[in-house]
């Protein structure tokens, strides 16, 4: 089951957390949400989540528009939180076993789920006496608990040691096989080692969505033309910038444009706007690799 986020906007008294965000993640797979800190992830992820409603915008998980039909919805998601409230003097049984109940599944399905995580010589111990990597454990557990087909997990793996990160980044990667997974952090390295495709966010604004390769392959130095034009635009018009090797809706009428190795579409991009009959705003060519686009947002 894929996801479409159409214009997604979140105000908190005068502040802006999210600013029309759109994308679609199509299903299987991680798609990395990366951002520095207040960018707006959590409040991007909760909205998606079903969790907080959003001003303005939409979710779809597949065909449902998730506000429109919440019971249904909340069954095709499992959501990890930021801050896992979990009950220290619970056993790690007993607190899957509460929420399985919640969700109206089997004893069977909870040591199904305890052997899915890797908490089998765990799951005698109480929450308190575990570490931070099998306390997120004991989380993703909870949140796959249902068998939702989308599962969001804000910061899972930020705080962790070397070891413990492994174990949960080859899990996240098992269970993408067949879910499709959002997955948030502010460290690059760690989305690079367990995503297919990131989003990057900053200050509630989508800066760039792609797929990893395809990011790096920028980094060989390819043109890369964030332009902003006052009306929609067809995707198909610009395929008449020969220059262009393929482009990103980042906004209504906001676009990324990446150009063919060496190519410079600046002169091409000026023309295709005059042809089109579209006003180019703002066109502002950026730096081009995964760590060098991240660094000038988290600087
Ligand atoms: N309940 C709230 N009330 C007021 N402002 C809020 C609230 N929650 C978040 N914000 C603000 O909205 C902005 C986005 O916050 P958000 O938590 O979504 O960012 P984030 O990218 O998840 O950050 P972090 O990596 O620090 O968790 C921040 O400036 C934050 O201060």
């Amino acid at each position: 089951m894929g996801i479409t986020v159409e214009n997604l906007t979140k105000r908190y008294g005068p502040q802006l957390a999210v600013n029309q965000l759109s994308f679609t993640a199509s299903q299987g797979g991680v798609l990395g949400f990366l951002g520095p800190n207040g960018a707006g992830k959590t409040t991007s992820l909760r909205m998606i989540a079903g969790l907080l409603r959003p001003d303005q915008g939409k979710v779809y998980y597949g065909d449902l528009d998730i506000w429109a039909h919440p019971a249904e919805a909340r069954r095709s998601i499992g959501y990890l939180p930021e801050t896992n409230p979990l009950y220290p003097d619970l056993y790690v049984y007993e607190i899957l076993s509460f929420y399985a109940k919640i969700h109206n599944v089997s004893g069977s399905r909870v040591d199904a789920v305890i052997e899915q995580v890797g908490l089998g010589q765990e799951s005698n111990k109480k929450i308190k006496q575990l570490s931070k990597g099998f306390r997120q454990r004991v989380g993703l557990g909870i949140a796959i608990l249902h068998d939702p087909k989308i599962l969001i997990l804000d910061e899972p793996i930020s705080g962790l040691d070397p070891n413990q990160l492994s174990g949960i980044r080859q899990l996240i990667r098992e269970l993408a096989r067949e879910k499709t997974i959002l997955f948030s952090s502010h460290i690059l390295s760690e989305v690079e080692q367990v995503c297919d495709r990131v989003l990057i966010i900053y200050k509630g604004e989508l800066r760039v969505i792609d797929s990893l390769e395809r990011l790096q392959a920028e980094q060989d130095g390819r043109q890369v033309i964030v332009a902003e034009v006052d009306s929609e635009v067809p995707a198909e018009s610009l395929s008449a910038i020969s220059t262009m090797d393929y482009c990103e809706k980042l906004a209504p009428g906001k676009l990324r444009l990446v150009a063919h190795p060496g190519a410079d579409m600046r002169k091409d991009l000026y023309q295709w706007s005059v042809q089109a009959g579209v006003v180019l705003l703002e066109s502002r060519v950026e730096q081009t690799s995964v760590a060098s686009l991240f660094e000038k947002l988290t600087k």
